[in-house]
């Protein structure tokens, strides 16, 4: 069976949502969206802010863990990293924690010098930005520059404090006796620490395809279709051109035609894959794998994710609050209390630990306090030994998250053979660049970590570091350096940001995939607009990026078309 269109779109990313709504919003184009995945279950279950770590182990999540690995993930039962991603309509937005943080301009500006494109500046994608947001609510204390915010966009932003109040306020103190500022870190310049800002509405979360597409489905012009697979994309050898996409949906084989362009936002996972089958990738690889090659470009093979260590555990002497399910629903209800928000402490500290440009922050760190569950240990996906060790004799425990925002080391995504249904094999390869960089500023990170247990804010809450030496790293000194190392190669997990697999750049030699329009190198009416054409993670959190890529590119494809 065969249709045609002017624009299909291949995966509901929170970039493919957005752009399935502008493209159909004037009429003027008639356009598919095909995500493999569902809509958004809105009675309730994606919905939970405080939920999101039950998410990916849902229908929602398609359920991929790494390679074995030999640098990081160790403390794992099959030495691999997890790899949420989400799978339905508004792709990771339905699974993850709903932080809303833009990166650091000067990362959008360094993609503008590198591809010759001024429209990648700051300050022009600025207006995207705005006009993606609407800021309901801000807490009273929270540090926010009314100038860089938006105030009537479809996604609603709040910057508030549920539950936990006094932990939030210890650990913006604590980094300001550190001597950092407090700021709002969607401004122009993110170092310090601040106060959470979350995509929610009324407690409930924002995620991309209830933002962008379940309302808008019944458009005369677009036609959504979910449980619908791609498997690949049909390119003229001769000409070059793309032409339309094969997809199945219950067992049986479709045909959509585009008569405009053919746009895969299938994710920094799913983008390089689909290429991969479609006969754009690298050759070698391509060859090995028996898939005829279009296009020879380097999809997959520059994998940059922010490595993340979630074991910095420590006892306190707050008792949480006793939490009875009945109270947490009803303040829910009221679009308050501990489900609507990530954690309990809302802050989170962007630090520029060993930067030469003390306004680029080089780790981010957030915490929460918790009680040991099995929840966090499916979650983080450590073995039985190792999550006993790192929780040692705590109940109450404060829990650091520390991320390395400017990862040195790169991995790949590659196909395992040529069946379109195998999932890809994903290999991070976090903490394994040459000179031991990476590892070098998670440690630094951990230095930090104690530097803050010991400031007057957080010695009111009497942090100790009770956690008992990893199995793996009993012949290190315990809390030594080289132990520390040891315990960060085996408690770094992918922290779930994946770029660089479909590369924007100016040079196929180098890397690049995409040009600074999105189109694939070599071939015409296909472009990528998702995560995956970011050179490297951002410093933000991803939907919001991602989001801004498929708005900017609705506005070139209005203009061109
Ligand atoms: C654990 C975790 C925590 C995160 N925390 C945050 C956070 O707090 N805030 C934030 O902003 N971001 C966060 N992110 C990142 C963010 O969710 C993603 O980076 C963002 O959604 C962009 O992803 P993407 O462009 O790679 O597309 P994705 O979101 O991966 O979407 C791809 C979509 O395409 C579909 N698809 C793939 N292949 C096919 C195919 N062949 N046919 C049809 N459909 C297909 C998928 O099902 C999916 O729906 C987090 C991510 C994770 C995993």
């Amino acid at each position: 069976m065969e249709e045609s269109f002017d624009f299909v779109i291949v995966g509901a990313s929170p970039a493919g949502t957005v752009l399935a709504n502008r493209l159909t919003e004037e009429g003027r184009f008639k356009v598919l969206l095909l995500e493999a995945g569902k809509y958004a279950n809105n009675s309730g279950f994606t919905q939970f802010p405080r939920f999101f770590a039950l998410h990916p182990y849902s229908d929602y999540g398609w359920g991929y863990t790494s390679v074995k690995q030999s640098t990081a993930c160790l403390g794992t039962a099959k030495k691999s990293c997890k790899y949420y991603s989400g799978k339905g309509v508004g792709g990771n937005s339905l699974i993850q924690p709903p932080l809303y943080s833009r990166g650091h301009p000067e990362n959008f500006n360094c993609i503008a010098r590198t591809v010759r494109d001024a429209s990648w500046n700051y300050k022009d994608l600025l207006k995207y930005f705005k006009k993606l947001e609407k800021l309901t609510r801000v807490a009273e204390k929270a540090p926010i520059d009314s100038e860089v915010h938006g105030y009537s966009g479809l996604i609603h932003t709040q910057n508030r404090i549920p539950g936990g109040y006094f932990l939030t306020n210890t650990f913006v103190e604590g980094s300001v006796e550190l001597g950092y500022p407090i700021n709002d870190y969607n401004g122009p310049n993110p170092v310090g620490a601040s106060i959470e800002q979350l995509y929610i509405n009324n407690g409930r979360r924002q995620d991309m395809g209830s933002v962008f597409v379940t309302p808008y489905r019944n458009r005369a012009n677009l036609k959504v279709l979910i449980e619908s697979y791609v498997t690949k994309i049909e390119i003229n050898p001769y000409s070059r051109v793309a032409q339309s996409v094969i997809y199945t949906r219950s067992g049986v084989r479709y045909r959509a035609r585009a008569s405009k362009e053919i746009i895969l936002s299938a994710g920094s996972i799913g983008s390089p894959r689909t290429l991969m089958l479609s006969g754009i990738g690298p050759r070698r690889h391509l060859e090995k794998v028996g898939i005829d090659v279009i296009q020879d470009l380097e999809v997959g093979s520059g994998l940059k994710d922010y490595a993340v260590a979630g074991a910095l555990i420590f006892s306190t002497n707050v008792t949480r609050p006793v939490d009875y399910y009945k109270d947490w629903v009803q303040d829910y209800l009221k679009g308050e209390g501990d489900l609507t928000g990530v954690s309990r402490a809302q802050a989170i500290g962007f630090y520029p630990l060993k930067s030469c440009n003390k306004l680029i922050p080089t780790v981010r760190l957030m915490s929460d306090i918790t009680l040991p569950s099995s929840g966090v240990q499916k979650y983080m996906d450590f073995t039985t030994e190792n999550t006993k060790a790192s929780w040692g004799t705590n109940k109450n425990a404060v829990v650091f998250e520390l991320g390395l925002l400017n990862p040195k080391s790169s991995g790949t995504i590659r196909l395992k053979n040529s069946n379109p249904f195998e999932y890809p094999l994903i290999n991070p390869r976090f903490l394994s660049d040459a000179h031991n960089k990476d590892i070098d500023m998670l440690y630094e990170g951990i230095k930090l970590v104690f530097r803050l247990k010991d400031t007057l804010a957080y010695k009111k809450i009497q942090l100790t570091y009770n956690g008992a030496p990893l199995p793996a790293c009993t012949k290190h000194t315990f809390l030594s350096k080289s132990y520390w190392y040891c315990f960060l190669r085996q408690v770094t997990l992918a922290g779930g940001f994946p770029t660089g697999t479909c590369p924007i750049g100016v040079n196929r030699e180098k890397g690049a995939v995409v040009d600074s329009k999105l189109r694939v190198i070599g071939i015409s009416r296909l472009r990528v607009a998702d995560e995956s054409v970011f050179p490297r993670p951002l410093y933000g959190t991803a939907s919001i990026q991602a989001t801004v890529v498929g708005e900017k590119l609705a506005d070139d494809l209005k203009r061109q078309y």
